[in-house]
């Protein structure tokens, strides 16, 4: 593709437990960005909340990246990122994306920064390597759904300048869900207006409205939750009596 833009979707969550949306937004947002611009997605990169988030019912780190990577294997290009649960406290999103984008420039775009080497404690992460061999620059995007963009007006949730930063350096792709409307919403905000260019949004016409909270509704009363979620996440939760499945 021909001054085409080279770029690694995060998306950024508790994934408490991650379920066949989660999945699923990295496949329409590609296919979208493919189709609308000159974005070609190299890799997505999910990045589970530290245990420090503190939201209820936050099962460990360690469980959601078994998890995730149990989920991720039947993606080719959509990797678990640590990082952020290895650090010592919850990260803001917008230094998240900051770092990964870091790491890039460090090994990808040549821009080496010796703080980033760093911070790399457990060496090259291997979804870096599918980004080398190229000369085009890898730009990292924020992928979200639309509630998540939403929350960006909840008072005292986020920084103003993380607002900026995310949309004006970085950029979003956020996904519909059912009664969302952001393009309503990036109407009512000068901010997002302003950078209303580095802002994909992408109509999700299959509505599909699972989320983590109805799937850990239906695990505490032990209903099924196959098709929603993967059979190997499945697994691992009963095996583990995560989300109350020992009571079933
Ligand atoms: N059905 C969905 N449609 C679009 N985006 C979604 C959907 N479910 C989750 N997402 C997005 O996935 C990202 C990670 O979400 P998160 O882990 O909070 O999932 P969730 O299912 O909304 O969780 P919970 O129900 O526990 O709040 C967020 O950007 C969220 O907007
Ligand atoms: O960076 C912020 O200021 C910020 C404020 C609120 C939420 N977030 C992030 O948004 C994600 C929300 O996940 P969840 O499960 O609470 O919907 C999670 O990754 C949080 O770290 C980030």
């Amino acid at each position: 593709m021909t001054g085409s833009h080279r770029v690694v979707l995060l998306a950024c969550g508790s994934f408490n437990p991650p379920t066949n949306m989660h999945l699923r937004m990295f496949e329409i947002a590609r296919d979208f960005l493919h189709r609308t611009t000159n974005h070609n997605v190299i890799v997505g990169l999910m990045s589970p909340v530290h245990d420090k988030y503190g939201k209820e019912g936050l099962v460990s780190a360690s469980d959601r990246i078994q998890l995730l990577r149990l989920a991720l294997n039947s993606s080719s290009w959509v990797h678990v990122s640590e990082w952020e649960t290895r650090q010592d406290d919850w990260t803001p999103t917008r230094e998240v994306v900051q770092y990964h984008q870091e790491l890039v420039d460090s090994l990808v775009n040549g821009n080496v920064d010796p703080s980033v080497k760093r911070q790399r404690v457990d060496g090259t992460p291997s979804w870096l390597t599918h980004l080398t061999g190229s000369t085009e620059p890898v730009t990292v995007k924020l992928l979200c759904g639309a509630d998540l963009l939403e929350s960006f007006a909840k008072p005292g949730l986020w920084k103003d300048e993380d607002i900026e930063a995310l949309v004006g350096k970085f950029g979003l792709v956020v996904i519909t869900r059912e009664g969302s409307n952001p393009y309503k919403f990036i109407y009512e905000s000068d901010v997002l207006t302003r950078h209303q260019r580095n802002i994909h949004i992408v109509t999700e016409w299959i509505t599909n409205e699972v989320s983590s909270t109805k799937v850990r509704r239906a695990l505490r009363r032990g209903d099924s939750v196959k098709y929603l979620v993967q059979d190997s996440v499945i697994e691992y939760i009963y095996k583990n009596a995560l989300y109350n499945t020992h009571n079933k």
